[in-house]
């Protein structure tokens, strides 16, 4: 996809994200602080977006929550349809599940409507951060199961190790931090520089 910005590596929204104040139990860090400020949500929806191959994508499938936030503006932004991939338990309508185990330790059921497309539908799988992938896997059953095809993966990051190595083996992964950068190195260390400058008010809507 093109896009009219030009060079796009200072992603300087990365130091709004803020880090974890309620100990072990929760993420080590949270990226939403990033969707509050207009500016900071559109550069980043701008800069995934300008890496994907829009002619290899039927439908942006968005995992719950929070990747809904970014598989929804992508959607929107190149044309294509937003299927919902739910945690259990929310779908009012027949349902494919899948089972994943994620970051916290915590074995969960995923859900997507059956039928949600014809064979050899192209989806794009969104989440908005990826840990152990444990959580991207339950959503690549789910997509296979109905005999689509995973036309890549999208998140504000894909931390290293030997699961997301094979996604990147295997699909087309698109991140905010890309691999192999400084900021690379302190998500999979799961401690930003930056968050001795973090402030709240920095990300607020002006
Ligand atoms: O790679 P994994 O180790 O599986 O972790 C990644 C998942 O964890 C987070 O969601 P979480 O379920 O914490 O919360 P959410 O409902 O707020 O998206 C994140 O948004 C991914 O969905
Ligand atoms: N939102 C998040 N932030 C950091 N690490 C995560 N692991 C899973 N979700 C995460």
């Amino acid at each position: 996809m093109t896009h009219d910005k030009g060079p796009r590596d200072d992603r300087w929204y990365f130091s709004l994200m803020a880090p974890n104040t309620k100990g072990d139990k929760f993420a080590w860090l949270d990226p939403t602080s990033i969707y509050i400020n207009g500016k900071a949500y559109h550069d980043l929806l701008d800069d995934l977006c300008a890496d994907l191959d829009t002619d290899e994508i039927d439908v942006v499938a968005g995992l719950d929550a929070m990747g809904f936030v970014l598989a929804a503006g992508i959607a929107a932004r190149i044309g294509r349809g937003f299927l919902p991939i739910r945690k259990a338990g929310k779908l009012c309508v027949d349902t494919d599940s899948s089972t994943m185990t994620n970051y916290s330790g915590k074995t969960q059921n995923m859900e997507m409507r059956l039928p949600a497309f014809a064979p050899g539908t192209r989806v794009l799988l969104v989440d908005q951060w990826v840990e152990t992938g444990g959580t991207m896997q339950g959503a690549v059953q789910l997509v296979e199961q109905q005999k689509g095809v995973v036309a890549g993966m999208v998140a504000v990051v894909i931390e290293d190790n030997d699961a997301t190595a094979e996604y990147r083996r295997r699909y087309k992964c698109v991140t905010a931090i890309q691999p192999g950068t400084e900021w690379q190195r302190q998500a999979n260390a799961q401690y930003l520089e930056s968050f001795k400058t973090y402030k709240p008010e920095m990300a607020f809507p002006v």
